[in-house]
């Protein structure tokens, strides 16, 4: 049985008094003790620290939005897995589509990235899927099953790596793919991890759904064989949303 996992991205949003309220409402919104499923926030990088201090003590982990290949250097715009360690983070996204849209991020970016987050002891979220065009196009398995592979390249462990499955023309649309739709891909992912590093890695995986979940339909998502949580975007910018969501998988 995979321990479902739930994370928000606060993506460019909140600072660092807007975050701290933030976190301190989800906090209190799961209630002492809670222990449902794995839960994250993404704040911005400069709220980390006081988010982290916000969330200590709680089943809330905190995740960053992002890290570079490098240990440090001229890299203008960039945070380390050090500087992310050394705040507490656990895990960091790699390869969000709006990375891969607006900032050049490559499968092959990603997957520099992803090694030496994972070679530094953070656990990874990976994020795929496929656009509007390539959907229409029907290459939504081409596409993904590469997002995966060349994402994963010379990686041997696993055991620490998350996918999330995010069809770009889902995300902040507010057009959610259907459970149907979803487990489709999630299936698809879950068998090319099967043929890339075998059934029991693949048993184990954990698929996250992502592009507008909201408490009305994550229920429905998450009860889906392959769907194992969620990254949420802008419902997790809302406490109330957002520990919604999280209870439904819990
Ligand atoms: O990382 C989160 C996803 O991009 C989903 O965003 P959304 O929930 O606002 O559609």
């Amino acid at each position: 049985m995979r321990q479902k996992i739930v994370v928000g991205n606060w993506k460019m949003n909140n600072t660092i008094a807007e975050s701290s309220a933030l976190a301190s409402e989800l906090v209190a919104a799961l209630g002492k003790g809670f222990s449902g499923c794995e839960v994250g926030i993404a704040p911005t990088y400069v709220a980390l620290q006081e988010a982290g201090k916000i969330i200590a003590g709680s089943a809330v982990q905190l995740v960053a939005q992002n890290c570079h290949y490098e240990n440090d250097g001229a890299f203008t715009g960039e945070i380390s897995t050090g500087m992310l360690k050394a705040v507490g983070c656990s895990y960091v996204i790699i390869g969000h589509s709006e990375r891969r849209q607006f900032f050049g991020e490559t499968n092959a970016t990603v997957n520099l990235r992803i090694k030496k987050a994972l070679a530094e002891g953070l656990k990874v979220i990976l994020c795929v899927g496929e656009t509007l065009a390539e959907r229409e196009s029907e290459v939504t398995s081409k596409v993904v099953t590469s997002q995966v592979t060349e994402g994963l390249a010379g990686i041997s462990d696993i055991s620490t790596v998350v996918i999330a499955y995010e069809p770009v023309w889902a995300i902040g649309t507010g057009k959610t793919a259907s459970s149907a739709q979803a487990e489709e891909v999630h299936l698809l992912i879950r068998n090319t991890i099967t043929k890339l590093y075998g059934d029991a890695a693949a048993g184990k995986l954990r698929i996250q759904y992502g592009g507008s979940v909201k408490p009305s339909n994550a229920a429905e998502l998450f009860a889906m064989p392959n769907i194992d949580g969620g990254l949420i975007g802008g419902a997790s910018l809302n406490a109330a949303d957002f520990a919604a969501i999280i209870k439904a998988a819990s």
